[in-house]
């Protein structure tokens, strides 16, 4: 698990006041970091275009290309002419040493995007706009210089955003990076050390990357067992009883002992697979009840209230997010809800919360889940996106492993049987939405198929291979 950070300036600060670095210190390590990288990944034999602009991101980009000057073929282009105090002493330095400068864009084999960084706002003059296109369309790897060029402080992107193979970032992660909207630009990310080491720079934060190596399967190790001890998961069985099935057979493959389908029988049910079980009642030793998949008409209010007042460990989903009856079990504390963003905007609605859009709830994915999570301290938020975000109270967990191939309805249904069968097996509800959204990007992961082929179904049966 990795801190992330809102912004970095006061991490710099401490190591001004605290440790008696100065900037130009912390600014020869992040280029220094940076050609590190270059050097370890690339031969001198190949030509280095380093893009500037007028602030302490470009100035990064110039003591870069000094660095590597007189070793690699490397060429400075302004975007914008040095302007702040470290960009002009960067400046000076890389002219002493005549370092080349071009004037305009030109094909290069590794390309550094160092435009502008943590300062930027607004958008880019039509000037930039037609320079970062012509970097992005290069053939060059391209790197970012601490962030790509065009993101903005709270991971919106400008019109015209860098896109980069590698961002090196300095320091530490900044949030930023993981909004939905940055996923396309980011490609990998590395932390650079500033003259300390990381988690000397880093300080408290209630912000996390998950890392893959933090997954926890359910472990089997009592030797004298049954299938009791491994929970049983009841999921109500709805109009489209496809999602439930999928929702069991996931549960039933990663771990839980007896996975139970429960609703009234319909023609399509006599399809359902052997494996599981089915009851018109929910069973007396139901550990963990996951609801809300394909749920649609199929019971009453007064049904499902029934069901909502059992006390056991529930995952929620889907169409229960537009239904009032929500608002009576949001105090209480082993409950996991697992909208998508559409669904999220409503369940802001009918908890008066906010009244916004999907395109503002993803503009400010972060506000919203932390708005929602001190309203409801007790309620575990599994937020579905690109990047998934998990809140409980005032921590907060980014899974960014997903990938498009999970872009496929039937995909939520996985992760709701997955994270299902984690709560029925006794993890708590914060551990369950970790481990099993985690083991749902894993999973995506690990499918050797196509992209666009995965289906739930091939989901379900990588389980066996976590
Ligand atoms: N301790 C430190 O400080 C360390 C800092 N470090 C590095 O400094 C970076 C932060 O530097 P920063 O604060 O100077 O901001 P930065 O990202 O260069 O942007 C400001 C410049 O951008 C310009 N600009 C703004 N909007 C624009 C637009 N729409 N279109 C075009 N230009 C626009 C704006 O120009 P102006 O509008 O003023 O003409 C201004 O000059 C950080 O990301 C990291 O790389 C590291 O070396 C580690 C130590
Ligand atoms: N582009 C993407 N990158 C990563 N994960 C994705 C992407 N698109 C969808 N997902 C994941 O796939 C799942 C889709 O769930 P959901 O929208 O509820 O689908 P359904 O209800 O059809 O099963 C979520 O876990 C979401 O995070
Ligand atoms: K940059």
């Amino acid at each position: 698990m990795q801190k992330l950070f809102e912004e970095v300036g006061s991490l710099d600060t401490k190591c001004y006041e605290e440790f008696f670095l100065s900037e130009d210190i912390l600014m020869e390590h992040a280029a220094n970091g940076m050609a590190s990288y270059i050097r370890a990944n690339f031969s001198n034999k190949q030509t280095t275009l380093i893009v500037t602009g007028s602030g302490n991101n470009g100035a990064d980009g110039i003591a870069l290309a000094r660095l590597l000057h007189g070793e690699y073929d490397v060429s400075l282009l302004y975007a914008k002419v040095p302007k702040s105090q470290m960009a002009l002493l960067q400046e000076k330095r890389a002219k002493a040493l005549h370092v080349k400068q071009i004037k305009e864009f030109q094909e290069c084999d590794i390309l550094v995007d160092a435009i502008v960084g943590t300062g930027f706002s607004g958008e880019f003059s039509a000037e930039i706009t037609n320079l970062l296109h012509a970097m992005n369309t290069s053939r060059a790897f391209k790197i970012a210089c601490d962030v790509p060029s065009g993101l903005t402080k709270s991971g919106t992107c400008a019109k015209a955003t860098f896109c980069a193979d590698v961002t090196l970032t300095m320091g530490a992660l900044k949030k930023a990076l993981f909004l939905d909207e940055a996923k396309d630009f980011l490609g990998k990310t590395e932390v650079l050390d500033l003259g300390v080491s990381r988690k000397l720079y880093e300080s408290q934060t209630n912000w996390y990357l998950l890392d893959m190596q933090d997954l926890k399967l359910p472990a089997r190790e009592r030797k004298n067992a049954h299938k009791g001890n491994f929970g049983h998961l009841s999921l109500l069985c709805g109009e489209k009883p496809g999602a439930s099935v999928m929702s069991g057979l996931a549960g039933l493959k990663f771990g839980a002992g007896l996975v139970t389908l429960v609703g009234y029988e319909n023609q399509q049910l006599l399809h359902i697979p052997h494996s599981l079980m089915y009851a018109h009642a929910l069973p007396d030793n139901t550990t963990a009840l996951a609801l809300g998949m394909g749920l649609g008409a199929e019971f009453s209010d007064e049904e499902l209230q029934d069901f909502l007042k059992n006390d056991i460990a529930m995952i929620i989903d889907a169409d229960v997010f537009s239904m009032k009856l929500i608002l009576k079990i949001l105090s209480r504390k082993n409950i996991i809800l697992t909208p998508h963003p559409k669904e999220f905007v409503s369940l802001l609605k009918i908890t008066e919360l906010a009244n916004i859009s999907v395109e503002e709830l993803q503009q400010k994915r972060f506000k919203y889940v932390e708005l929602f999570c001190k309203a409801y301290p007790h309620i575990t938020l599994l937020l579905k996106g690109a990047n998934v975000i998990i809140g409980l109270n005032n921590n907060f967990f980014i899974n960014p492993h997903g990938s498009a191939k999970l872009a496929k309805a039937g995909s939520g249904d996985v992760l709701s049987g997955l994270i299902g069968s984690l709560l029925a097996q006794g993890y708590t509800p914060l551990d369950a939405a970790i481990h099993g959204s985690l083991a749902h990007t894993k999973l995506a992961h690990n499918y050797n198929g196509s992209d666009f082929s995965l289906t739930p179904e091939d989901l379900i049966q990588g389980i066996g291979n976590l």
